[in-house]
């Protein structure tokens, strides 16, 4: 985690938010409180959405233009920015232009990358110097995929996704389908037969090629349109879910041959040709960027 500060200049970038993948996804048990214990993978792809920061004098936060069916105040880039006010004590304000590309209830994370990527990129803007352990502990309290975009390289995660220990995987090629239909993720979850007791694995099982993700029978039983993208997918490559869905993935190690998949695909579906990456773009941008000081 970059702790340095940043030039004001800075005020001006475009910040990416990635995508993320779950190589894998167990379901062990179930705490307390509902959430379910997990062990899954994440790789993030540099596939992103886009965050501007523009400062403004008034000490208010807000979006430049709010998303289609998400009420401004429930964005998570909001909710993130007024969070991180309201934990430092802060008067600053700004204003929030982001540049959606990535899809929405689509197990790729994107409300989860853009609000870590503003409490990432707002720590560093106002001058706020909160520890990464802080801001993940924040990024946590708005959603369980938060805390690995702050964290910010590969990951084997524990928990409900928050104990996390970083992992190098091979960063290949990748073909990505966003089937027509919103997969909601609390739904799975309350699913009765959902897979809820699967055996603790190891990093090295995991190597060696168990990549189940527990949530599949569910979101492919009641939506028949993942069903056919993981037909389709595996026609190429072994297809699998990322996260409770939508999206599904298949890994290539050549760019032609993935490329040619991706080119079979397009008439039909909603498709993306994308890289796994071990570090975050955010970070590889905190890291190499000129206006770190
Ligand atoms: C399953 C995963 C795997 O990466 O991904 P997605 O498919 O959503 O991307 C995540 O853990 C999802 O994280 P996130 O999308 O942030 O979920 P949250 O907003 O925290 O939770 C949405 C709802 O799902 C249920 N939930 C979520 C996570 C979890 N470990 N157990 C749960 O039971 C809870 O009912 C919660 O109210
Ligand atoms: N900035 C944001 N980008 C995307 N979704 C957001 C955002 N803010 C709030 N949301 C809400 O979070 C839900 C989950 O979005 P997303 O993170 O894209 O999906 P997933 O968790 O399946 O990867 C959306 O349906 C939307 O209602």
């Amino acid at each position: 985690m970059i702790q340095k500060q940043i030039n004001r200049s800075a005020w001006a970038e475009r910040w990416p938010a990635p995508a993320k993948l779950n190589l894998m996804l167990r379901i062990t048990g179930q705490r307390s409180d509902g959430y379910h214990l997990l062990q899954t993978v994440f790789q993030f792809i540099d596939l992103c959405d886009w965050i501007t920061f523009h400062p403004v004098d008034d000490g208010r936060v807000s979006l430049l233009k709010p998303m289609p069916g998400v009420p401004e105040e429930d964005d998570l880039t909001i909710r993130a920015a007024k969070l991180l006010k309201m934990e430092a004590g802060c008067e600053h304000g700004v204003c929030i232009e982001v540049e959606k590309n990535l899809p929405m209830g689509g197990g790729l994370g994107g409300g989860s990358s853009d609000a870590a990527t503003t409490l990432v990129v707002l720590n560093q803007l106002w001058n706020l110097r909160l520890p990464m352990e802080k801001l993940m502990e924040l990024g946590l309290s708005l959603g369980a995929d938060v805390p690995v975009f702050i964290y910010g390289y590969s990951a084997w995660a524990e928990g409900v996704g928050e104990k996390l220990e970083k992992i190098n995987i091979p960063e290949q090629w990748i073909v990505v389908i966003k089937p027509d239909c919103h997969v909601d993720t609390k739904e799975i979850f309350l699913a009765k037969n959902l897979t809820r007791d699967s055996k603790s694995i190891t990093i090295a099982d995991f190597i060696a090629g168990q990549n189940q993700n527990d949530c599949l029978g569910v979101v492919s039983e009641r939506y028949q349109f993942v069903k056919d993208a993981l037909v389709d997918l595996s026609e190429f490559s072994e297809a699998r879910l990322t996260g409770t869905g939508a999206c599904v993935f298949a890994q290539f190690d050549s760019e032609e041959v993935a490329a040619s998949a991706y080119r079979s695909l397009q008439g039909k579906w909603r498709v993306y040709l994308v890289r796994g990456v071990n570090e975050s773009p955010l970070f590889s941008k905190l890291r190499n960027g000129s206006y770190i000081s």
